[in-house]
């Protein structure tokens, strides 16, 4: 087993990464296309007389683009480089020390994997390029000690960010229950009770973009995903049929809306497909923090969202566990995965 950040320095890109004609990246796809770009919300006016104005922007950009960056969001620069710092020096570790922690088993609060996040879903045995760290990271006096103690930096980087960023997300979903006329404490609770996941994504650069991608396109599963992409871009979100690309703003967030959200909202928030491009240059490191529900919890429309003659649910009631599944079962695929959950409602003539 070999990661592929430790692959020495190889000229072109082994065939088991090479994916077939129409899963390929075009190559127009691989420069950014300036001509749309993702919302930028501005955070420092939400708790004040901005508010109003805040919320209506979210939700602006969430119903046009499923995605927004936001800045002025209260997460100090010194943690998000702190931490990002750490992940990059837990990759840099000999490949011995990074290897004991390899595993494929989606349970683990503390894995490294690479290549694929559910390769068994795919056929021919399609691999990306990407290394992955990925982790339980809150509460985090629960699960810090599945942390790895090397880096020395690693704990505590850790700690301070995702307290930092769960708060954040706090912040950022009470915004979201306000602008969708919910209580602004709606999701609290166990819509995302859950222990929250990361995953830190490294892509190493890559012998030929133009033949792989770093992440399939997919949708996130949960309520909401909280990214810090660093300074090199690669992710790009479905906009119109289109793929437009994010262009890194320092310390921003990107923020992005999961398929329970869609399901709880009854379809007024959509969670949309993205995808990672790599390039030849750079390597990358994206760190994804997912808030999740408690996995018994009962998801479904919210009341709110629904009328029982002109909106009925959309979708039917499921447990967090039932969700995990799905999303193995259909490896990210958006459609797919709502279609398991969707209602048919027969009309009557
Ligand atoms: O690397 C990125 O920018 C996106 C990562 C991502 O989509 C994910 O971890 O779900
Ligand atoms: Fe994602």
């Amino acid at each position: 087993m070999k990661l592929i950040c430790d692959l020495p320095s190889p000229k072109s890109l082994p065939d088991k990464y090479v994916l077939p004609p129409e899963k390929r990246p075009c190559d127009n796809e691989l420069r950014d296309d300036l001509s749309v770009a993702l919302p930028v919300i501005d955070l420092r006016g939400a708790m004040g007389d901005g508010r109003r104005q805040v919320i209506g922007e979210i939700m602006e950009a969430g119903k046009e683009f499923g995605f927004f960056q936001v800045v002025n969001h209260g997460v100090e620069e010194d943690v998000i480089q702190g931490f990002r710092e750490a992940a990059a020096e837990f990759f840099r570790m000999p490949e011995e020390a990074k290897l004991k922690y390899y595993s494929n088993e989606p349970n683990n609060p503390f894995r490294v994997f690479s290549g694929s996040v559910t390769s068994h879903t795919d056929t021919n045995d399609i691999r990306y390029w990407r290394d992955c760290l990925k982790l339980r990271c809150y509460p985090v006096d629960k699960l810090m000690h599945h942390w790895p103690l090397e880096p020395e930096i690693f704990r505590e980087r850790l700690a301070k960010y995702a307290v930092e960023v769960q708060d954040l997300a706090r912040r950022l979903l009470r915004l979201i229950a306000e602008g969708l006329g919910l209580d602004d404490q709606f999701f609290e609770g166990d819509l995302t009770g859950g222990e929250t996941m990361m995953n830190v994504n490294y892509y190493p650069s890559c012998p030929n973009p133009s033949l792989t991608l770093g992440i399939r396109p997919h949708s996130d599963r949960y309520i909401l995903t909280i990214l810090s992409q660093g300074d090199v871009s690669g992710l790009q979100v479905k906009h119109k049929g289109r793929w437009i690309g994010v262009q890194p703003i320092d310390n921003a967030f990107v923020v992005n809306f999961g398929l329970q959200l869609e399901m709880v909202t009854n379809g007024v928030l959509t969670s949309v497909e993205h995808r990672v491009v790599t390039n030849s240059a750079k390597a990358r490191m994206s760190v994804a923090t997912l808030i999740r529900p408690n996995m018994e919890c009962r998801i479904g429309p919210a009341q709110v969202m629904v009328d029982g003659d002109t909106n009925p649910p959309k979708y039917r009631d499921f447990t967090g566990s039932e969700l995990i599944e799905a999303y193995e079962t259909t490896a990210g695929n958006r459609e797919a995965l709502l279609e398991m959950f969707r209602i048919h409602h027969t009309k009557l003539c």
